[in-house]
């Protein structure tokens, strides 16, 4: 059975006390969250200490935004494993879209973190997924496939995990349909050589969503950008049904 991860990713928002103020509303309502479920929290660097001191003991888990392949050196603005692992994170997304639309990561680059973040230790979330211009031209599945072939060069299998992340479903409210979603997350499966690598969807993901997305078989959670904001919308995501 593969594992269900649930993850938020806070990208660029809240300050350490609205972080504080967030998990005082979120942890409460883990209580009858089934046990085998994984949940995570992806958030901004200077949010790192504050989650750790404030979920220890709780079964959320950390999750960073970045790491760089060096173990360290001169490379500003940039993290390292081991700077992430000492402060208890154990996840990291790599490859979010709008890292590579913004900040020039490549497949390349993804590929180096990748290697890096399992190195110390630490559990990838690696993102793909097509725009819609490559949707409409019919190029989403070899696009993706040509992702998955690049940035898993050399990359443990056992200690991953997948993100399907259309670009054109994040942050629009214009989610993919659930059965299309499905059969490109069983489409990226079949290009895995370890069947039991988690792989979740992702984009504009909501309450009012995820009991039809986590319904779907090949769909084995999700990453969650601006309903894991709210601590009530996000409670209702992790706790579906
Ligand atoms: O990492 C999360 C995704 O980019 C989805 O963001 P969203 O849920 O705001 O669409």
């Amino acid at each position: 059975m593969r594992k269900k991860v649930l993850a938020g990713n806070w990208k660029m928002f809240k300050t350490q006390a609205e972080s504080e103020m967030f998990l005082k509303g979120f942890l409460p309502t883990l209580e009858e969250t089934p046990e085998a479920r994984e949940i995570i929290l992806c958030v901004p660097f200077t949010d790192l200490n504050v989650l750790s001191r404030n979920l220890h003991g709780s079964r959320v888990q950390l999750g960073a935004q970045n790491v760089h392949w060096a173990e360290n050196g001169a490379y500003t603005g940039e993290i390292s494993g081991e700077m992430l692992t000492e402060i208890g994170v154990r996840y990291v997304i790599i490859g979010h879209s709008e890292r590579r639309q913004f900040f020039g990561e490549t497949d390349e680059t993804v590929n180096l973190r990748l290697r890096a973040a399992q190195k110390y230790g630490l559990t990838p979330i690696l993102c793909v997924g097509e725009t819609k211009q490559q949707r409409d031209a019919g190029e989403a599945e070899a696009l993706i496939s040509m992702q998955l072939k690049k940035d898993l060069v050399d990359v443990d299998q056992s200690n991953l995990i997948i993100a399907y992340e259309p670009i054109w479903a994040i942050g629009t409210g214009d989610t993919c349909e659930t059965k299309e979603a499905n059969y490109i997350i069983g489409m990226i499966r079949n290009q895995l050589t370890n069947q039991n690598v988690p792989i979740q969807y992702g984009g504009s993901v909501k309450p009012n969503n995820i009991d039809e997305i986590m319904a779907q078989p090949e769909i084995d959670g999700v990453l969650v950008g601006g309903a894991s904001l709210e601590a009530d919308s996000f409670a209702r995501i992790v706790n579906y049904q």
